[in-house]
């Protein structure tokens, strides 16, 4: 569904995406994360051909992205970053106009509006004007909007961002809906770890432009930290003699152990007698934290209370 390759955009000194090659398959949910200015929305936007690439290709949807726009935006759907600000025109109006901005007649138009309504639950948005309504019901209507002419392939530029999180999780609710319902291809930027690890079967962490990991989120955590078993003791005697016994890390009256498999490991060393057991699972945060140095968390336009449980 999406062939990358070399994709390169400049801007004069600034190198915003430095060469990716990326494969989607068709039906794929990805999530792409990284820290802001990390090249995410560039690489979006010549995906939706918003944005010519200094150098590389792109084949979406099988069509070429600099030679064949039309083609590539008949075939997706792009939600950007704040959508649809200052309508005057009710919902359903908004939707039926933008199918026939596809070229949608009348009638399909409306059959098609009605039916995301349904199935986006947007009931009580169809009638009311869309200045009026709140973040997360707009951003509900945008995603029907980037649905309405039925695209095989879904752009979602932070879906979240600004939403409170009852409404980010209806909003995740109604992502997954969609692709099991149709079998629609989704590709999301987020800042936000815990959309990415609970949404998407495959995380992309993009870093200076750069793809810098590429796998399940399980993979990425198993592969890059590993969970972490910390033994407690009454004191730094018996931490020392755990740690001379397991091979761990010595840090006061505590050992700590990397491993595989925490809980196995905990189970085993249960023996050594310690006072506290705990099995810390690594968050997509660590992964980036070893990845890079700097956390995902330092990022200032991520709220931190958000990001806590990755
Ligand atoms: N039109 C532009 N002109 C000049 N520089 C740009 C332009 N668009 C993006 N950049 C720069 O390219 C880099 C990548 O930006 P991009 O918006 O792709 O990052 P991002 O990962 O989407 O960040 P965010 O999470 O903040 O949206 C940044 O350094 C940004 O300042």
């Amino acid at each position: 569904m999406i062939e990358t390759r070399e994709l390169t955009k400049h801007f004069k000194d600034v190198r915003a995406v430095d060469g990716i090659n990326l494969t989607v398959a068709r039906g794929e949910l990805v999530a792409i994360l990284g820290p802001n200015g990390a090249g995410k929305s560039t690489t979006l936007r010549m995906l939706t051909t918003l944005i010519p690439p200094t150098s590389g290709s792109a084949e979406v949807a099988g069509f070429d992205v600099v030679r064949h726009q039309r083609e590539v935006r008949l075939r997706i759907g792009y939600i950007g970053q704040g959508n649809g600000a200052g309508h005057s025109q009710r919902g359903r109006d908004e939707l039926i106009s933008q199918g026939r901005a596809y070229g949608m007649g009348v009638r399909a138009a409306r059959t098609r509006a009605d039916e995301l309504i349904e199935s986006l639950g947007l009931a009580e948005v169809a009638n009311r004007t869309v200045s009026t309504l709140s973040g997360g019901q707009r951003r509900r209507l945008d995603i029907a909007m980037g649905l309405i002419h039925a695209p095989e392939l879904l752009f979602l530029d932070e879906p979240s961002t600004g939403l409170d999180p009852q409404n980010r999780a209806n909003l995740q609710e109604h992502i997954l809906r969609l692709r099991a319902e149709h079998g629609t291809t989704i590709v999301l930027t987020t800042h936000y770890l815990d959309e990415a690890d609970s949404m998407a079967e495959r995380v992309i962490v993009i870093d200076h432009g750069r793809i810098i990991a590429d796998d399940t989120p399980r993979q990425l955590k198993a592969k890059h930290v590993g969970d972490r078993v910390i033994l407690g003791f009454a004191g730094p005697d018996g931490a020392a003699e755990a740690a001379r016994a397991s091979g761990g890390e010595q840090r006061g009256a505590q050992v700590r152990i990397t491993s595989d498999d925490g809980p196995r490991l905990a189970a085993r060393l249960a023996a050594l007698g310690p006072d506290s057991i705990e099995v810390v699972r690594p968050t997509l945060d660590d992964v980036f934290l070893t990845l890079t140095g700097r956390s995902l968390r330092e990022d200032a336009s991520a709220p931190e209370s958000e990001l806590v449980e990755a």
